[in-house]
């Protein structure tokens, strides 16, 4: 049997990479390469190695690698450490070796580590072989776990530490920003409850996304005599039935054949464009404009798939939006409106009574001041924009303003330019301050009517009592903002509204923010869900393969180790052989594969004959190694996969 300097035998060095043996066992194991997993059922003779460099490392225990310095061989004799350098370290013994992957630590041993592990200096170590796999623990405690009962299971898994500031960071237990490993070394007792945000996405944001895909996703059955295609597009599903104003026309949701995405198609029917030319400046104009307050016009055609001369336009589609028209000024069956989608659609809007004591409408209560400045801000937010790109609005009303949940939106914005267009004019734009004045007289009335919570209170009969009831019920800001938007005669800015809003801005950017950051977080967690999917999705194209009739392909050469990792990961027992499960120890195990630490880790084969103790950086490198392997014969599996 030969050894190298640094004790290790080398029918144990199976790595192919020169540069990770090098980082783990010294360079010597460059030479070496086992592409059986028979030579690790050979009994070499071995000492433990120990690199000097991490003889003082700190780095957490893992249920396997309870022994973090040490290597663990399958070898009946294995000769006493020589390598043990005066450096301390931490170690953590382990009992009992009879059964195949299962645990071996108590709780206290791997809870978090609040306080730094038991430093134990390299004199007082035991070195005890059981089975052929030489184990190490200190002096002190050697005898009592002679005659220890065995050991309860683990609970949690231990905090991380990665490799070179790579992307695992750990953070405080307490932020909401927690990745999934710190999450999972929160004791169990602590409950479910509290451990469930750092795995599942908040409630409200899941039913609203799944409420969006349920929408985006159903299937109208009046859509059935609609045309399968109608140019790039096809799937149309009605979302309007035909209206007539300004024009004859139907709104869709259709999905873009190129790309699969969803968008929301307005058909003006048998429109007759008189010149091509010249209005593709006009829709030009309106493409290049984009703001998060704006549904953006994606593109113009014609058709005549629908047998007549219709004309298209496309704009982005947001699911599970429904028109102010539908949220605040439509009655429900029980007398008030629903901002629930769907419902609201029945019913005609119906006059405001003064009469009602709790200041309600036919249309629901009076809405909050609140409510109505955050509509405000953001209503002003996209005109701002709209103005400034010296364009106007022209559809600004309650069936034009679209809303989901949060958001509001000027919809089929550029339809009144295109609709009105005159081949003859010489500006289109001509007149685009006299129609930013009626924007902003349009967005006065529709405050009111928020106000109101009715659309009859802006008839000049009804005005001045509306303006009565909104300097009773709401603040003289907004009685102001109101009277200035609908002041005759005199040139109004949107920009003017700004100062009217005030303070009120830094509370909608609050509740963003803290929106953003809530966001963000989950996206974190998503981030790291596909990244371990990916990781999954390789090891399982690998895992039991056979390859070119080669039926040994997953279990010979760097493979074995994957398929002993595979084990590990998901098929740990107990002493008493019963299947251990705890999703914490997967994931885990592999953010520490797919970061490629230097923890080690013990794998061990299903009949015990062979025990391996492996870094996370060689399993990685075998399973990039193994996967490019594959990818070689399949090019479009490895661009996905191999992203991040
Ligand atoms: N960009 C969009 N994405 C998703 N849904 C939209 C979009 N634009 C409009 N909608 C929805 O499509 C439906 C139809 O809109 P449309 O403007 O045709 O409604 P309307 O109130 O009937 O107006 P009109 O009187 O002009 O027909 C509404 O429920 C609206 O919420």
């Amino acid at each position: 049997m030969e050894f190298y300097a640094n004790g290790i035998s080398n029918d144990i060095g199976y790595m192919g990479n020169p540069n990770l043996a090098a980082n783990t066992y010294g360079s010597s194991l460059q030479q070496n390469s086992i592409e059986s997993p028979i030579s690790f059922n050979k009994k070499p003779q071995v000492s433990e190695f120990i690199p000097p460099s991490r003889l003082n490392s700190t780095s957490s225990p893992s249920f396997y690698n309870t022994y973090n310095n040490t290597s663990i061989v399958n070898g009946q004799n294995a000769t006493p450490t020589k390598n043990y350098a005066s450096t301390s370290y931490s170690i953590t013994p382990i009992k009992n070796s009879n059964h195949r992957n299962y645990l071996r630590d108590s709780p206290q041993k791997i809870a978090p580590q609040e306080s730094p592990p038991t430093i134990f200096s390299a004199a007082t170590i035991h070195q005890e072989n059981v089975g052929g796999t030489t184990y190490f623990y200190p002096q002190e405690q050697a005898a009592s776990y002679q005659n220890e009962d065995p050991m309860p299971l683990p609970y949690s898994m231990t905090s991380m530490t990665m490799t070179d500031g790579y992307m695992y960071t750990p953070a405080p237990i307490s932020s909401t920003t927690n990745s999934h490993v710190q999450q999972a070394s929160i004791p169990q007792q602590q409950g479910k409850t509290l451990l469930s945000p750092a795995f599942f996405m908040a409630e409200d944001l899941r039913n609203s996304l799944l409420l969006k895909n349920e929408i985006s996703n159903s299937i109208d059955h009046d859509s059935s005599n609609l045309p399968l295609e109608v140019d790039n597009y096809h799937s149309l599903s009605l979302l309007e039935a035909s209206s007539n104003l300004p024009v004859p026309s139907s709104t869709y949701r259709a999905i873009q054949s190129s790309t699969g995405i969803k968008y929301c198609l307005r058909r003006l029917h048998g429109f007759r464009i008189q010149s091509v030319k010249l209005m593709m400046q006009v829709v030009d104009i309106w493409k290049k404009f984009s703001h998060p307050n704006c549904v953006t016009l994606r593109e113009v055609f014609t058709t005549k798939a629908f047998g007549d001369n219709s004309l298209i336009l496309v704009y982005d589609y947001h699911a599970g939006s429904q028109t102010l028209l539908a949220k605040y000024f439509t009655p429900s069956s029980n007398g008030y409106s629903s901002s629930s989608v769907g419902s609201a659609f029945s019913g005609d809007a119906r006059p405001f009574s003064h009469k009602t004591t709790l200041q309600r409408t036919a249309n629901g209560p009076i809405l909050q001041e609140s409510e109505i400045w955050n509509i405000i801000i953001q209503l002003t937010c996209g005109l701002r924009a709209i103005h400034q790109a010296n364009l106007a609005c022209r559809t600004l009303d309650p069936t034009k303003i679209i809303t989901d949940d949060k958001r509001l939106r000027f919809s089929f914005l550029g339809i009144t330019d295109i609709v009105t267009f005159d081949p003859n004019q010489q500006n289109p734009f001509q007149l685009i301050n006299h129609y930013q004045q009626d924007d902003l007289t349009a967005l006065g009335k529709l405050i009111v009517a928020l106000c109101c919570r009715c659309l009859q209170s802006v008839h000049s009969n009804q005005i001045q009592h509306s303006i009565d009831l909104i300097s009773r019920h709401y603040s003289s800001d907004l009685k102001n903002l109101i009277t200035y938007l609908l002041s005759p005669n005199k040139m109004k800015s949107i920009v003017e509204v700004m100062p009217k809003i005030g303070a009120r801005f830094y509370t909608h950017l609050e509740l963003l923010e803290s929106h953003c950051d809530m966001q963000e977080n989950e996206l974190l967690k998503e981030m790291e869900n596909g990244r371990l999917n990916r990781l999954l999705v390789k090891l399982g194209t690998i895992n039991e393969r056979d390859l070119h009739m080669d039926v040994t392909w997953s279990e010979t050469g760097n493979r074995y180790m994957l398929k002993l990792f595979r084990d590990y990961l998901f098929h740990t027992i107990t002493p008493e052989g019963n299947p251990w499960l705890d999703m914490s120890h997967i994931v885990s195990s592999l953010n520490k594969l797919d970061a490629g630490t230097m923890e080690k880790v013990q794998l061990m084969s299903r009949d015990e004959q062979s025990v391996l103790v492996v870094t996370y950086a060689e399993l990685k490198h075998c399973l990039d190694q193994a996967f490019n392997e594959l990818t070689s014969f399949n090019v479009s599996l490895s661009h996905p996969l191999n992203s991040r």
